[in-house]
């Protein structure tokens, strides 16, 4: 049903690398762990990278948009015709994203993987197999084949970007109702009622998000999808740019680059690469935690402690585009501090 490539392994982490980066941090002239999860943010960079020098400077952002037919049901404070509208301010610079790639210096990439938009918009990849998914309160969300195409599509943007040697790739979504299809694949995963991982969105107010657990819920046994295989789950309530999101993740993992994972939603299509390939899991760096009810579930799930808390619920990548400063911090420092030799200060008495 997937591509074979979903499940192939991602590669060891480099135990040499790890090794040399915890005895140069026990050299830097600081009390040992001083700088905390810096520290191990470093350490873990540097077996991920297989390298001596951590590096997070080249770090684009890969934008995968779609629509949802469960929009329908009233579900969204938005209406559906903000994602579309949404696409072509990422391409001029006007939203959060674009600021946030200009200040980092990241490239941005748009991908259309199943928006309602009937032909081409300006500085968009297109690669959608459909326009949005249908409504998963009445019939399945995608068909097989569209799955796999939205793997395979997530696939193609990280070979693409390949090409500029990434050090990390952020993934970022846009997709009106997108909360809610994230909160039934994870009530799904996880097994759990919608009422626990529904949050309020874009803005629902408190009856709204009654709502929309209902809606989940219903949908979950109409599907008979709760602790089903993920991608039985993808194709009865999944969105075509969380698949795509799915796809790049894996397919990033597998070719060495680490992903900073942003809030609710990337971090649902990270839930559900790690159980279709569990060996992609250690490339995953989370980022923050989201103002969204559900996160706080679903980063447990993958054992990820956020770097950040803000009280950011924007997703487009927001979270992980902000938190990406920290972590190069933590590479300069790892790289750029002298040790306790190079500085002639006295070590701890042995
Ligand atoms: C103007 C605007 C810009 C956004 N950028 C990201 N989202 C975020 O909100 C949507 C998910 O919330 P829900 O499930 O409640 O619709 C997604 O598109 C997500 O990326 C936005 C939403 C709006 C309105
Ligand atoms: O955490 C997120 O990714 C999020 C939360 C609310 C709305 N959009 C995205």
């Amino acid at each position: 049903m997937l591509p074979d490539w979903v499940t192939q392994k991602c590669p060891e982490i480099s135990a040499v690398h790890r090794e040399a980066a915890i005895a140069r941090q026990a050299q830097l002239t600081k009390p040992t762990g001083a700088l905390g999860r810096l520290e191990q943010l470093a350490i873990e960079l540097a077996g991920l990278q297989a390298t001596k020098q951590p590096r997070a400077a080249r770090v684009p952002i890969i934008i995968f948009a779609g629509d949802h037919g469960i929009v329908a049901q009233g579900v969204s404070a938005y209406p559906q015709g903000v994602t579309i509208a949404m696409m072509a301010n990422f391409a001029s610079g006007g939203a959060a994203i674009s600021v946030l790639a200009r200040e980092l210096g990241s490239s941005l990439e748009v991908v259309d993987a199943g928006t309602l938009a009937p032909e081409a918009v300006a500085g968009i990849v297109i690669d959608k197999p459909r326009s949005g998914t249908r409504d998963f309160s009445v019939e399945a969300a995608l068909a097989p084949s569209e799955l796999a195409f939205a793997f395979e599509a997530g696939q193609r943007a990280v070979a693409r970007a390949e090409a500029s040697q990434p050090d990390l790739l952020i993934f970022g979504e846009m997709g009106i109702g997108n909360t809610t299809t994230s909160a039934a694949i994870a009530a799904s995963l996880l097994g759990v009622s919608a009422e626990e991982i529904a949050g309020s969105g874009t803005g629902i107010d408190a009856a709204g998000r009654a709502h929309k657990a209902r809606v989940i819920d219903a949908a979950i046994a109409r599907h008979g999808v709760a602790g089903a295989p993920p991608e039985k789950i993808l194709c009865a309530v999944g969105g075509l740019e969380i698949a795509a999101i799915c796809g790049a993740i894996i397919a990033a993992a597998q070719r060495r680059i680490p992903v900073l994972i942003d809030g609710f939603i990337v971090s649902v299509a990270a839930l559900t690469a790690v159980r279709l390939n569990p060996s992609c899991q250690p490339f995953l760096l989370p980022s923050h935690q989201s103002a969204e009810q559900g996160h706080r579930l679903v980063l447990r799930a993958l054992n990820a402690q956020p770097l950040i808390s803000l009280d950011l619920r924007l997703g487009e990548g927001s979270g992980a585009a902000i938190a990406l400063p920290l972590v190069r911090l933590a590479c300069s420092l790892h790289n750029g501090m002298a040790t306790f030799a190079q500085a002639n200060v006295p070590d701890r008495p042995a």
